[in-house]
């Protein structure tokens, strides 16, 4: 593991020496072997009466192995398109996307996913019995042990007091807690998260994204995280890779992670400019 770390390391020096470039697209051979997670040539398609509506065209990226990777653009740009492909729940009209080498042919318990809506836990169930149901379900654990799993796992997100509670008995925050309590406990060889502290207001956002950031420390799990805000996904990614307006184009890739507060404030313009024009 920490041989990808220093491969990203060395990736961020480099980029460093060349901050005109903005794709990784050069060596990108180089990191075959070690992405968790490939989108090749990814063009997504919806059909309605009224014809053909492309969500995406041709979109490239890999994530590697614990790298939190920000897919950032407008609204209606493909963002949340493209993690439902790499879900499995939308098929590519072009391109394929790998997880580990393997093509994506569906949805699978290796890819979990935290979405914005609150409703997305099943009312009736107690927060425990939430956390653990895929686990029980996909057979990845017996009963007693993904009990056992779901009470560490709810101690590590602060709710360990809220077993049994239901989720119309917690806030918003507490709410998304379970959401990323209940994927993270499947071990997911990529977490998906879709706008997930998007309905949040700004102070529990803020302590969401930084909890995110504290459980990324101890679990180093591989992330794809899709926003529409340039702080967050600035935040959030190691790299931010840019969408232009539908459908959704690569317009860049960006580096970061480690930036001053100076560093932080370019990228951010250097985006805006990318996303609005000068
Ligand atoms: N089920 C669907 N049927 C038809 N068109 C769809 C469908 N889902 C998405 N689209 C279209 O595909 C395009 C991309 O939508 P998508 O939701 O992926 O964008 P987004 O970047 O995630 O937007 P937002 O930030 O508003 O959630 C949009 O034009 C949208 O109208």
């Amino acid at each position: 593991m920490s041989a990808v770390l220093d491969r990203i390391e060395a990736r961020l020096a480099l980029d460093a020496v060349d901050s005109s470039v903005d794709t990784v697209a050069a060596d990108a051979e180089a990191w075959v072997g070690e992405a968790r997670l490939r989108v090749q040539g990814v063009s997504l398609d919806y059909r309605s009466d009224r014809g053909v509506v492309r969500a995406t065209h041709q979109v490239d990226f890999d994530v590697l192995p614990s790298e939190r990777f920000v897919l950032l653009g407008a609204s209606g740009c493909g963002k949340s398109s493209l993690l439902k492909a790499v879900g499995g729940f939308v098929t590519p009209a072009q391109g394929r996307i790998l997880i580990d080498g393997k093509p994506v042919t569906g949805p699978g318990p290796d890819r979990i996913a935290v979405f914005q809506e609150f409703d997305q836990l099943p009312p009736w169930k107690t927060v425990l019995e939430n956390v653990a149901f895929p686990l029980i379900a996909s057979g990845t654990a017996t009963r007693q042990a993904a009990l056992e799993q779901v009470r560490d796992w709810l101690s590590r997100v602060g709710l360990a007091d809220f077993a049994s509670a239901y989720p119309h008995q917690l806030s918003g925050g507490m709410k998304q807690r379970v959401a990323i309590a209940r994927a993270l406990a499947m071990k997911p060889r990529v977490l998906l998260m879709d706008e997930p502290f998007a309905a949040l207001d700004a102070l529990t956002r803020r302590r969401m994204q930084d909890e995110l950031l504290a459980l990324w420390e101890q679990e180093r799990f591989t992330l794809l995280f899709v926003t529409h805000s340039i702080d967050e996904a600035l935040l959030v990614g190691h790299r931010v890779l840019v969408l232009s307006p539908h459908p959704g184009r690569v317009r860049a890739e960006l580096d970061a992670q480690g930036l001053t507060p100076a560093q932080r404030a370019a990228q951010s313009q250097r985006i805006e400019r990318l996303l609005f024009g000068e």
